[in-house]
């Protein structure tokens, strides 16, 4: 089996990204998880660049790693400084990573019209920066910056950078497709006749890298056409963050290396832990998980069409390309308009309600959720109230509450902010409650106001709490008004859940989703006792 080499850089060109920022303490913990999953480098930042980098090298000097090596990363000296007068190369040596990457030019373009150099300082600037890094032990790393624009350009001055940083010492050489405007196809040829090349001059122990980026959503196909082609390491981040349009998408790349190429570079009890990696990084970065990212995203193995569901009730090999555990994930089916009746059966068993005796059957129940969606309910957003609608259309709905009546209020003055108040009557058992409260909003009296009436008779209502609120106009059809679509996410200590109500009125399609979260929390709560 092939080896192949993971080098992460969430904590450098993935904080390149535009509203990525982690703090030295985020990049302790963010590396401890990638070091956790197996990663063979881990980029912390560039010393030289800002005081945040210089201390989370400074932290990570009392790290131990089991799995990975820290990498630094820099530029190759200044032009017309020697290599100790540059800051940048004595700041990567005074990181005391044990590892350092730096970037050179590879583009003649950049050599003569952005660093207004010569063609010669440049390779003279590589050379002596990679002997400098080597000459204090460290292992050093050369990312030939826009090296397939600069091998298009100019192949022979290309090649020549990429010699210089192996005369210097280096022997692993990272061609990066610094704009990501190159096209597969182009990175194959480019990176075989590299490698060929270099075979040619016969240096011992040489390896290729790859560093891709997104702009033309090639990042991941280009890193594994460089594979294929012979590089040996992957530099990429987690989720694709960096800059501009990103890098190569670990989460994507590493299942592919392990799983459709059969290199060797992660164990498979790690490669399970590539979705947790991934949630753990967004919610460190505060930026929602994308749904649809193939492997770890929510949506990566949820069936929704009928056809689908059918199949892969059978088989599901037949909808998808591998088993989600492999990577963490797992099947989800979702019931919508979509749906055939073995949407239902699937969703049944998974949520372990039995079709009653009710004589209802799967067809029955699609068609009345196809009929509540053109009514503008949608149920994939909405699990718990999916539930219930499923318990209510086979007579196997238990209430614990019944709505008698509620009346909201809200007040507003030009000396005060709005105030809400609430006043609801529920019948619980045959017993009458009437309770009222305040909120910063109708919606939040009125669920203060069920929460006080409830608590009573269940106070496990307040392990429940509401986390999220959404409202969406949905637009009339047949003439009618416009109805509003309103999404509650609540959360207990162990559960995530939501709920739907639609009405031409806001408050009424609020009740509808708030009324089921209590409902589902409290039936939850029975199921589980009866466990
Ligand atoms: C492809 C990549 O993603 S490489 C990584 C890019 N990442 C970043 O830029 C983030 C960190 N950068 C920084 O904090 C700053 O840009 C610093 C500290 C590195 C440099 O800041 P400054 O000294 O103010 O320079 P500034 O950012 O304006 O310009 C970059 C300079 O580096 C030079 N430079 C660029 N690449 C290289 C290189 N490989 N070797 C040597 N010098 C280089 C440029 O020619 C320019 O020189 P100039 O100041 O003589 O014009
Ligand atoms: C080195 C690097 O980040 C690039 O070339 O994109």
């Amino acid at each position: 089996m092939e080896k192949a080499l993971l080098y992460d850089t969430t904590l450098r060109d993935g904080m390149q990204g535009e509203n990525i920022f982690f703090s030295p303490e985020d990049k302790v913990k963010i590396a401890r998880r990638l070091d956790d999953a197996g990663i063979h480098y881990i980029e912390g930042g560039w010393p030289g660049s800002n005081p945040g980098a210089q201390h989370f090298f400074e932290l990570a000097k009392k790290m131990e790693f089991k799995n990975a090596k820290v990498t630094a990363f820099g530029s190759t000296r200044r032009q017309g400084k020697t290599c100790e007068q540059d800051g940048n190369l004595q700041a990567l040596i005074n990181s005391g990573a044990p590892a350092i990457t730096i970037f050179g030019k590879s583009w003649d373009l950049h050599v003569e019209s952005i660093m207004q150099n010569t063609k010669e300082e440049n390779l003279a600037m590589i050379k002596q920066s990679v002997a400098y890094l080597l000459s204090h032990d460290k292992e050093v790393i050369y990312d030939a910056e826009h090296f397939f624009d600069g091998y298009k350009a100019n192949p022979l001055y290309a090649l020549k950078t990429l010699e210089a940083a192996v005369e210097g010492g280096t022997r692993c050489l990272v061609l990066c497709d610094t704009n990501g405007g190159s096209m597969p196809c182009e990175i194959d040829t480019i990176t075989r006749a590299t490698i060929d090349h270099f075979k040619k001059i016969d240096v011992p122990g040489l390896i290729f890298g790859i560093h891709c980026h997104n702009d033309c959503a090639m990042a991941v196909a280009n890193s594994i056409n460089a594979v294929h082609a012979g590089a040996t390491m992957v530099q990429g981040t987690i989720n694709g963050y960096g800059e501009r349009c990103g890098n190569a998408d670990l989460t994507a790349v590493i299942p592919i290396l392990a799983l459709k190429m059969n290199r060797e570079c992660i164990s498979s009890e790690n490669l399970a832990k590539i979705l947790n990696l991934s949630r753990f990084i967004s919610e460190t970065a505060n930026v929602p998980p994308v749904n649809s990212r193939p492997f770890v995203g929510k949506s990566a193995f949820a069936h929704k069409g009928g056809v689908h569901v059918s199949a892969i009730m059978k088989n599901p090999l037949a909808y998808e390309h591998m088993a989600p555990e492999l990577v963490g994930n797992k099947r989800r089916v979702i019931v919508s308009e979509q749906s055939g009746k073995s949407n239902i059966e699937y969703k049944a068993k998974e949520m372990g309600m039995n079709m009653g005796k009710s004589g209802v059957n799967g067809h029955q129940i699609v068609s009345s959720i196809k009929e509540l969606e053109d009514d503008g309910f949608e149920f994939d957003a909405a699990e718990a109230s999916l539930k219930l609608i499923m318990e209510k259309l086979t007579e196997q709905f238990v209430p614990y509450f019944e709505l008698e009546s509620f009346r909201v209020t809200v007040e507003k003055d030009k000396e005060r902010p709005c105030c809400s108040h609430a006043m609801i009557k529920i019948k619980v058992d045959k017993e009458t409650e009437i309770t009222a409260a305040e909120g910063d909003g109708p919606v939040s009296a009125l669920d203060n106001a069920l929460r006080k009436a409830l608590t009573k008779i269940f106070p496990q209502i307040n392990d429940m709490r509401l986390v999220d609120f959404k409202v969406r106009v949905i637009d009339g059809k047949d003439g009618t008004d416009a109805k509003v679509r309103v999404l509650i996410e609540s959360r207990d200590e162990n559960n995530i859940f939501s709920t739907i109500g639609v009405s031409e009125d806001i408050i009424e399609a609020s009740w509808q989703a708030l009324a089921d979260s209590f409902q589902y929390k409290l039936s939850l709560d029975d199921q589980n006792k009866a466990k």
